[in-house]
Formats: structure tokens, C-alpha cells, sequence
């Protein structure tokens, strides 16, 4: 019999009862009423700053506020934010990654920090240092030319956007925190920065990934919130970095937990631009699910790309690939809202990650190659330094589906990660006859 096909068939008779909720681990990651806490604790600098910056001329955009004049011609901003002590309440921020689209986020951040009165000019942006074939540092070359070389050439970061391979020493004034690197390298930089932040810090991951722990998945905003004892909103959206790097226009979702809208309307300010246009949704599982688990369905998409199976496979392929996203999110998480999908973080970033991600690419090679040449072996020669995210995180989903007896409900996910390690072949991906779900999840509910 066909390798394949002997898979499925063990599959079909591996079926088990479903038990959607006998985790112990639903309300691990809930944590409303630790980030009431902080909003409740948080020093008043932080929220008085909000509040002053929610007042912008009712002809521009939110949170765009007037440059002055200098006397010498140059722009320069009003400074309002000193309290009666004379002590300044401006919010202060730093980049914790500096690759592909941790460049074009300073870029985008350091735009509006020049512009608005509530936030420091300077933004730092951390470097994971290294050396470039010309023998000069990254960060050195970042700083003389104001360009990541490496990750964004061609890309103006901004004058304030000063990098640095000190991790301590960029986080130790920052107020805001913005998380983008790789997944897999954000828990030991948690523990690095463990006792280094200030005590009022509030923190975005724009990371799309999770890790897997022996209580279950854990989501990056999680782990940086347990780690670090602060509250984390998430920003995931239709955002391949190259093309806002350029302004071309695009959107994003902002998620924030129960009481934290002020603090989302914070970070969506210090993001937005004319191109750039944010929408809050209260629903952070929803949000980062939906960025997380949309680059196992471009691997998929990838692997149909490099077969030319065509446009029609492609799109069934999206489409059985939201309705895994859409099952899982909410089997693990009953708070994800259906809304939230067809916000810019859901169906909108599926599909121009299907369309144009790095995912898509590189998954497209692996199939021409007929899975002969490994993941690792295609990233390093066609990514250059950057790095994909979706076969991790097929991995990761396919031990939670798995731990969880849920495989045969999945067959999407569950067969892009058997592709991915060679055991079924790229075109296994579109043999579902055997493998539809014979259930369906209304409200969060197996039937
Ligand atoms: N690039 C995009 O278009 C895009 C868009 C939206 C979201 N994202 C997400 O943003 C996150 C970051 O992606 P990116 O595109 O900025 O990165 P990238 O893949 O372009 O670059 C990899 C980065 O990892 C760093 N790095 C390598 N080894 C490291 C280590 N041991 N410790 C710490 N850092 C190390 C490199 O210096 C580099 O900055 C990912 O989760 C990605 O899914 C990317
Ligand atoms: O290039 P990818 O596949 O990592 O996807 C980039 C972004 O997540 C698209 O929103």
C-alpha cells in the first residue's frame, strides 16, 4: 500500500473520544486581573502622558500632533510634558529586535516619536550583534548610516533610531517595550532582562509564534507577561515588512486584554501612520492565534505553489486552513472572538502570506525539490539571516494536537509538519478525502 496512504488509514483507526476541555491549562494564560493590577499600580507619568496625547487638532489624524518651527528652520516638538518638578513624563521606547520587520517597526515608531509631544525622540533598537563580510559591526553600520544593511537595506530607519548590542542597556530607561525577534529566541531574553526593566513598563510582541510547555502552548504575549511580570498587548496583521517599509498601505490589529483600551490606544498612536492604520480588538488570544498559526497554512499554500497545482487548490487550501485556524484557536482558547478573523490579524494576513511571505517561498522550493533539500538547508541559502517561522510552529501544533488526541481533526496542520520532516511527501497536502474532520466547533464546542 501506499506510504500515504497506510498513514491514513493507522490515522482513521487511531481516532479517540473528543475531549476538548480537559486541559488543565484554559485559564493559565488569563490574566485580566493581574493587568488590572498594573493599570491600577501604574504610575501616573505613563497614563497622564496618554491622556495629554488624546487631544491632537481635530484635522489630522489621531495621535498625529503639529510640529513647531525651530528659529533655524528645523522641526522641532513642543515639550509639554514636564510635570511641576520640572521632571519629564514622556514615554520612552525600545525595539527588542532588529530584523526584517523589527527595522521597518523602529522605522514606524521613530516617525511618530519625532512628531509627538508624549513620547522621547530617541528610540532604541537592540542588535543581536554580528559581524557583517566586511568585517564592520551591525550596529556600528546602523548607527553611521541609519540603515539596517542586512535586514532592510535600502530603508531609512530615522535619525532617533539608535541601535545597540546592549540589551540592558537599551531596555534600562524604556517605558515601552516593543518585542520583535524570532520566536524561539524571545525566552532567553526574557530571562536576560529579568530585574532590568523599570517597574511601570508596558509591553507589545508583534512576534507571530508560541512555545510549547509541559502545561500546554503558551503563547509569546504569555511568556513575556509570566516572565517579566507585565502586561503585553499583541499587533499581528496583513504586514509583509518590505512593502510598509516602502508605504505602501496596509493594516494591522492591535489585541488588549479586559481594561486595557487605553493602553492599546497608546500603543496604536505610537504605530499609525497615513499608511499604516490600526484597529484595538479586545481579544489577545484571538489576535496572536490568528498571526501564529497563519504561517502553517502558508507553508501549505507554499508546498501547492511548488507543485502548480494551481489557483483553485490554492484557495481551498486557504480556506480549510482558516477553518483549522478558526477550530483550534477556539478549542484552546473559548475567550477567541469569530470576529477577530476577518479583522486585518486573520483572514487578511492569511492571505498575503499566502501570497507573499517567506513561508510561501520557501516552502515552494522545498516541494520543487521534492522535499529532498531541508527547511534549514533552503532558509540559510534563500532567507539570508532571516528566519521562518511556520515549521516551528507546525512542530509546536502538532505536539499540542497530538497531546491532546486531537491530530485527526486537524489534517491540515498535522500534515504540514509530516511534510516538513519527510514523512509524508509535498503533495500529501491535498489528499483529504480520507482525512475531512467529521465534526464541526459552533461556540467553542466540539460536536
Ligand atoms: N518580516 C516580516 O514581513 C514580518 C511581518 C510581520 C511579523 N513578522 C514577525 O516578526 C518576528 C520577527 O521577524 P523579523 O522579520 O523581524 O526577523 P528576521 O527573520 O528578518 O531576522 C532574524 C533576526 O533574528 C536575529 N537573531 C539571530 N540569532 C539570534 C539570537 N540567537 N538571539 C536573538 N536574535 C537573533 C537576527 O539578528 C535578526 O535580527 C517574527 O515572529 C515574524 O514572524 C515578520
Ligand atoms: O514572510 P512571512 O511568511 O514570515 O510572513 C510575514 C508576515 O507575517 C505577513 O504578515
Amino acid at each position: 500500500m501506499h506510504r500515504c496512504a497506510l498513514f491514513l488509514t493507522k490515522r482513521v483507526w487511531q481516532l479517540r473520544p473528543f475531549e476538548p476541555f480537559q486541559s488543565p491549562n484554559f485559564s493559565l494564560y488569563s490574566i485580566s486581573s493581574f493587568s488590572l493590577a498594573i493599570l491600577s499600580t501604574s504610575p501616573s507619568p505613563f497614563l497622564s502622558s496618554f491622556l495629554h496625547s488624546l487631544s491632537p487638532s481635530s484635522s489630522m489624524a489621531p495621535g498625529i500632533e503639529p510640529l513647531q518651527r525651530s528659529t533655524n528652520g528645523g522641526s522641532v516638538k513642543p515639550d509639554s510634558h514636564l510635570s511641576d518638578d520640572g521632571v519629564s513624563h514622556k514615554s520612552k521606547v525600545t525595539v527588542i529586535g532588529s530584523g526584517n520587520w523589527g527595522s521597518v517597526a523602529a522605522k514606524l515608531i521613530a516617525s511618530n516619536a519625532a512628531r509627538l509631544t508624549s513620547f522621547h525622540d530617541e528610540v532604541r533598537m537592540w542588535v543581536y550583534e554580528e559581524t557583517l563580510p566586511t568585517g564592520e559591526k551591525l550596529t556600528d553600520v546602523i548607527n553611521l548610516n541609519n540603515e539596517n544593511v542586512k535586514y532592510l537595506p535600502g530603508i531609512k530607519l530615522g535619525k532617533n533610531v539608535i541601535a545597540d548590542p546592549d540589551l540592558e542597556n537599551a531596555v534600562k530607561h524604556a517605558n515601552m517595550l516593543v518585542f520583535v525577534t524570532p520566536h524561539q529566541f524571545v525566552e532567553g531574553i526574557c530571562k536576560r532582562l529579568v530585574g532590568k526593566i523599570r517597574g511601570d513598563v508596558e509591553a507589545i510582541s508583534l512576534i507571530k509564534g508560541m512555545e510549547v510547555k509541559k502545561e500546554g502552548p503558551c503563547m509569546i504575549s504569555s511568556l513575556i507577561s509570566q516572565e517579566l511580570g507585565i502586561n503585553c498587548c499583541v499587533l499581528m496583521g496583513a504586514n509583509i515588512a518590505n512593502e510598509i517599509a516602502v508605504e505602501k498601505f496596509s493594516e494591522a490589529t492591535v489585541g488588549y486584554r479586559e481594561n486595557m483600551r487605553e493602553v492599546a490606544e497608546k500603543w496604536v498612536q505610537l504605530f499609525s501612520t497615513p499608511y499604516f492604520v490600526l484597529t484595538p480588538v479586545q481579544d489577545v488570544e484571538g489576535v496572536e492565534m490568528c498571526g501564529t498559526l497563519k504561517n502553517v497554512v502558508a507553508l501549505a499554500a507554499g508546498f501547492v505553489d511548488g507543485l502548480e497545482m494551481g489557483n483553485n487548490t490554492k484557495a481551498a487550501i486557504m480556506r480549510i486552513g482558516l477553518r483549522e485556524m478558526r477550530m483550534i484557536s477556539k478549542l484552546l482558547f473559548s475567550s477567541v472572538k469569530d470576529s477577530t478573523f476577518f479583522e486585518s490579524c486573520g483572514v487578511a494576513d492569511l492571505i498575503t502570506t499566502c501570497l507573499g511571505g517567506r513561508n510561501r517561498k520557501v516552502a515552494a522550493a522545498f516541494a520543487m525539490n521534492g522535499g529532498k533539500r531541508s527547511f534549514d538547508e533552503l532558509e540559510a541559502e534563500m532567507l539570508q539571516g532571516q528566519k521562518l517561522q511556520g515549521v516551528s510552529t507546525a512542530k509546536e501544533m502538532y505536539e499540542v494536537l497530538n497531546h491532546r488526541g486531537w491530530l485527526e481533526l486537524f489534517p491540515l496542520f498535522a500534515s504540514v509538519h509530516e511534510i516538513c520532516i519527510g514523512h509524508l511527501s509535498p503533495s500529501a497536502i491535498v489528499e483529504y478525502s480520507e482525512r475531512k474532520p467529521n465534526f464541526s466547533v459552533i461556540d467553542g464546542h466540539a460536536q
